[in-house]
């Protein structure tokens, strides 16, 4: 299924201060001002900064998200930051389950679904990352790791297209390497069938964006690939110029 709009998100991870909003962050509002998109364009910074972001963009063109949520609303959860308070920051939307989650973390796909419900609860628009490691692709088991991972991770509250499916795979993360367009588009449909596996109608319509070294140089072929509805980037998100030569790509 071809997608017109693309959705465009911005992972910044641990990066970034308040002089990054003069800074990059102006510079993308005063051009997306200046030239409007019609991508739906995103920026997720740490917990941090959410609140000074969302004044920043003052109802523009960026939407601002977080980078993780609890399950629980409140609570003795030392460090822990509920779906509830990105909203009260001024977040709309919510990465949920990215593999250095996974990872560092031992995030399972039970507790993304737990977190998934969580954040719909709270009127966030969820991200919900899927990828497979090197190893796994190198096995031959990419499409089945994904399909199980999405069979896993989505939740039943999931109905039409306020939520994003994103494929990052983990081999691909923050390396400048990228699968080729084939595969992208191989794991792309793959993903899709397990959304509807998973959700019936309500797997149809949610975008699958795709993450791994998205840069200025291979945005707009990755974003022409059949079942790639937008970017998930993390460096190239970080410059003003990068971003907005991937925004100007979708
Ligand atoms: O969430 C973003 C991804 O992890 C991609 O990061 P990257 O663009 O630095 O490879």
């Amino acid at each position: 299924m071809k997608q017109s709009v693309k959705m465009i998100v911005g992972n910044w991870k641990m990066n970034g201060v308040a002089a990054d909003l003069t800074g990059a962050v102006a510079e993308m509002l005063a051009a997306l001002k200046a030239e409007p998109t019609a991508a739906r364009v995103g920026l997720c910074p740490p917990a941090t900064l959410i609140e000074r972001m969302v004044r920043t963009v003052d109802g523009g063109p960026i939407m601002v998200g977080g980078q993780d949520c609890r399950v629980e609303t409140k609570g003795a959860f030392t460090g822990g930051v509920a779906a509830e308070m990105l909203v009260d920051a001024g977040a709309t939307a919510v990465i949920l389950g990215h593999s250095e989650r996974r990872q560092e973390f031992g995030e399972t796909d039970a507790l993304v679904s737990e977190k998934v419900g969580a954040a719909l609860r709270a009127g966030l628009t969820p991200i919900i990352c899927v990828g497979e490691t090197l190893a796994q692709r190198e096995a031959g088991e990419a499409a089945s790791v994904v399909r199980e991972q999405i069979l896993g991770s989505l939740n039943d509250g999931l109905t039409g297209a306020d939520w994003a499916l994103a494929y990052e795979p983990v081999w691909a993360i923050g390396t400048g390497l990228t699968p080729t367009l084939d595969q992208i588009a191989e794991i792309h449909a793959a993903a899709r069938d397990a959304m509807i596996e998973r959700l019936g109608d309500g797997g149809w319509a949610a975008p699958i964006l795709y993450g791994g070294s998205v840069n200025p140089g291979n945005a707009r072929d990755i974003l022409a690939v059949d079942e790639v509805g937008g970017a998930l980037v993390g460096g190239a998100s970080l410059k003003a110029a990068d971003f907005l030569a991937i925004v100007r790509a979708a």
